[in-house]
């Protein structure tokens, strides 16, 4: 057990995905894995262990915002062992070529949160993907016939903003940053703290040009194609536990 993951040591799996809420936790372990059992539930973020081909995984809740992010990524890597983390998160389309439903493959991750410079002494340290785990989704999403996206996002701390977020975002969007959501930078920055691996797949659920918008409820129940995409690279992963 860890302050606020319940599970013992020896229900995780060294595997992990991690969607931002809780309930879309529940509903991969249900559609995706096979014998999946609850395995926290602390604070209502739940977790559960189970098998997808053969192999074990554990898809965790991991809440909004880097803070939070940064709680069950430190406390999965440091007391659990986990050494592979696939975040599979929604986000906001800053492109137009970008569309609604569309998967993002984040290389990078750019940031208006001070948790980093905090942590890096007031350095802009540059938060970037696992290359080998990334390769290794691209090349299934290639295998599965499923176009992503690759290339930088925007970690934010402010879901709801104001005139000069907008400024900063469109200039942002001019540099390509392909689309908006609030925990990769941190997912990023402590994954490489602890020599793990991690990456994160986005699906778009929201449109900051357009102003298209999915439901709660699709963002809960579906974006099925970025679950099979996460778990696919998981078990054609290379590099075994
Ligand atoms: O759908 P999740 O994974 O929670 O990701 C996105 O959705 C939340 C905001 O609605 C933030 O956590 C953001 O990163
Ligand atoms: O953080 C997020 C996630 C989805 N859509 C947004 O606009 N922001």
């Amino acid at each position: 057990m860890s302050l606020h993951i319940g599970a013992r040591r020896e229900d995780v799996a060294p595997k992990v995905l991690l969607p931002g809420d809780p309930l879309r936790a529940r509903f991969i372990a249900r559609e995706f894995l096979e014998d999946a059992v609850e395995v926290n539930a602390v604070r209502g973020m739940y977790g559960y262990t189970g098998t997808y081909r053969g192999e074990r995984v554990t898809v965790q809740g991991t809440g909004m915002g880097m803070p939070s992010m940064a709680i069950y990524a430190t406390e999965l890597m440091r007391e659990y062992g986990v050494r592979t983390l696939i975040r599979v998160g929604t986000c906001g389309a800053f492109l137009p070529e970008v569309r609604l439903r569309d998967v993002v493959l984040a290389q990078g991750a750019s940031t208006d949160s001070n948790m980093n410079r905090l942590h890096f002494r007031g350095i802009d340290y540059a938060p970037l993907a696992d290359f080998s785990l990334l390769y290794a989704a691209y090349r299934t999403a290639r295998r599965l016939a499923l176009p992503v996206h690759v290339g930088g996002v925007f970690t934010t701390d402010r879901f709801y903003g104001d005139a000069d977020k907008e400024a900063y975002e469109k200039k942002l969007a001019e540099h390509g940053t392909l689309c908006v959501e609030m925990e990769t930078a941190a997912l990023y920055t402590i994954a490489k703290a602890y020599g793990a691996r991690a990456l994160s797949i986005l699906t778009v659920s929201d449109h900051l040009v357009t102003r298209e918008e999915t439901t709660a409820e699709e963002r809960e129940r579906t974006f099925t194609a970025m679950i099979r995409l996460a778990l696919e690279t998981l078990v054609s992963d290379e590099e075994k536990e």
